[in-house]
């Protein structure tokens, strides 16, 4: 059958009224959605204008869309013309191609050799914080959003931009475009590619998409030439740490194997770019926050960072598997506030749950931040306790209730990565300042990623002796 509608729907518009209004009122839609979803045994429907919307926070529902609908929806559309044959927003068929190439550049052995600029990065955010030490509530976020995308333009493009204007001219142009984006996912009318192809939304959303598609080829272009005459000044700047960054991989394999053109490169370069710095960046401050709310958590994390690292000695990559306290209290915080609260795939046969049938046609949204408050996380899983993930039997042993990378074959590529730059980021942050917040004045806004949406998480932090 199909799943229960979530009530208070209007005629021919449905419940779009309920999205109009700011980020903040979309994200108090979702969660409003997720939690009604999980009343309904998880699975609830919702309409758009014409478009009809499941929303799904059952484990095996999440996990039966996401293994077998692999094609993403039509409102990645939206995003196209910036990531296009990226992997977030590629058609499966492309996917599949490009995926086969893509993986291998993410694995174990490429990964650790990052870690050095993993650790050069982590003290350039701490010595970045030094100036608010004793100086009560700062904006963290801006520093480490600055330090995740220099960091990422290192790792996949092989650029250190720490001495140029270039990470801040990105932001300036990044800002107001998915300011557009978000703006025409609240705006029903313009989901018409037609009447948006009229609007000044678009021309503002063209013109802040051309800077960053021309500072992209401008990287693009220069590290091509430097890889195909062999003159890789970057790794030499960065003596000491030797590692080979994505960009290279892709230009390699177009030159030698002709498989992607230049556009699919910077697609790639960009779709890194801003998959692999919003995501950890938000992680780390809303980490920060929930870590300066509760200083016996920070107190055992601090103890765990001195006994496995003891002096001030970089984190090595054998030392990341005996953190694992701080593990925990990652991936509490992933629980508690997911960042990439929503996907959505394309429903294009019918699909059959546990309880409902999907129709053909149709779009299916994943609710990871409901499925991560699912009642079988327990009369708790509103808390912060990273104890859960130490204690046996204190996390549901269903695989698919935990999944703030996403699931299936589609899910995060990025996911080994993330976790080894945020501990070894966390552990520097950690065993040099003591944190201070109050992470009940936190407010969010669904800017397609989570996101604060006021100055509640700010934090405050003295240096430890
Ligand atoms: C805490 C950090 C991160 C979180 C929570 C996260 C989460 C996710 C999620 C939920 C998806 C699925 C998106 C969708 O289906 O629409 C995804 C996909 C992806 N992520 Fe991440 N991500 C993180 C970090 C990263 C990093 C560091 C990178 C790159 C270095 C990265 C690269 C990607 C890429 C390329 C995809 C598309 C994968 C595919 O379709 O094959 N992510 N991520």
């Amino acid at each position: 059958s199909e799943p229960p509608c979530w009530p208070g729907g209007w005629p021919v518009v449905g419940h779009a009224p309920r999205f109009i209004g700011d980020a903040a009122n979309a994200w108090d839609q979702l969660s409003h959605i997720a939690n009604q979803s999980n009343d309904f045994g998880g699975v609830v429907s919702i309409k758009i204008g014409p478009r009809h919307v499941y929303c799904v926070t059952d484990p095996d529902d999440c996990y039966t869309v996401a293994s077998t609908c692999l094609e993403k929806d039509s409102y990645y559309d939206f995003v196209e013309p910036w990531l296009g044959d990226g992997l977030v927003t590629a058609k499966y068929a492309v996917w599949k191609e490009h995926y086969k190439h893509l993986h291998p550049t993410f694995s174990q052995t490429f990964l650790d050799t990052f870690m050095g600029v993993f650790n050069s990065q982590s003290r350039r955010l701490v010595k970045s914080f030094e100036k608010n030490a004793g100086k009560g509530l700062f904006d963290h976020y801006t520093n480490a959003r600055h330090v995740a995308l220099e960091t990422i333009c290192l790792t996949a493009l092989g650029v250190d931009f720490s001495d140029s204007s270039f990470i801040t001219e990105y932001i300036d142009a990044l800002e107001p475009m998915f300011g557009t984006m978000v703006e025409r996912f609240s705006k029903l009318w313009w989901h018409s590619p037609y009447a948006f192809s009229w609007s000044k939304l678009k021309k503002t959303q063209d013109y802040y998409m051309k800077i960053m598609q021309s500072m992209a080829n401008t990287v693009l272009q220069k590290r091509k030439s430097e890889v195909l005459g062999n003159t890789c000044t970057e790794r030499s700047i960065l003596s000491g740490i030797q590692f080979k960054p994505f960009i290279d991989i892709l230009l390699e394999l177009s030159v030698e194997k002709g498989v992607f053109t230049d556009k699919q490169i910077r697609e790639h370069v960009d779709t890194l770019l801003i998959a692999g710095h919003e995501t950890t960046a938000h992680v780390l401050t809303f980490t920060m926050v929930l870590l300066g709310s509760h200083p016996e958590v920070q107190e055992k994390a601090f103890r765990e960072i001195q006994e496995v690292l003891g002096s001030d000695r970089d984190v090595e990559k054998t030392d990341l598997s005996r953190l694992t306290y701080l593990e925990a209290v990652l991936k509490e915080s992933l629980r508690l506030i997911t960042v990439a609260p929503v996907i959505a795939r394309k429903i294009e046969r019918y699909v059959k749950l546990k309880n409902y049938t999907l129709s053909a046609g149709r779009t299916c949204v994943l609710m990871f931040h409901g499925l991560h408050k699912h009642p079988m996380w327990g009369p708790d899983r509103h808390e912060f306790k990273p104890e859960r993930w130490l204690e046996p039997g204190k996390v549901p042993d269903n695989p698919n209730a935990f999944a703030p990378f996403s699931l299936g074959r589609r899910r995060c590529i990025g996911k080994t990565y993330a976790m080894m730059s945020m501990k070894t980021t966390l552990a520097h942050v950690i065993r040099s300042y003591r944190i201070k917040a109050d992470h009940t004045k936190m407010r969010f806004k669904f800017g397609i990623v989570l996101k604060p949406d006021n100055d509640g998480y700010y934090i405050s932090i003295e240096k430890r002796t």
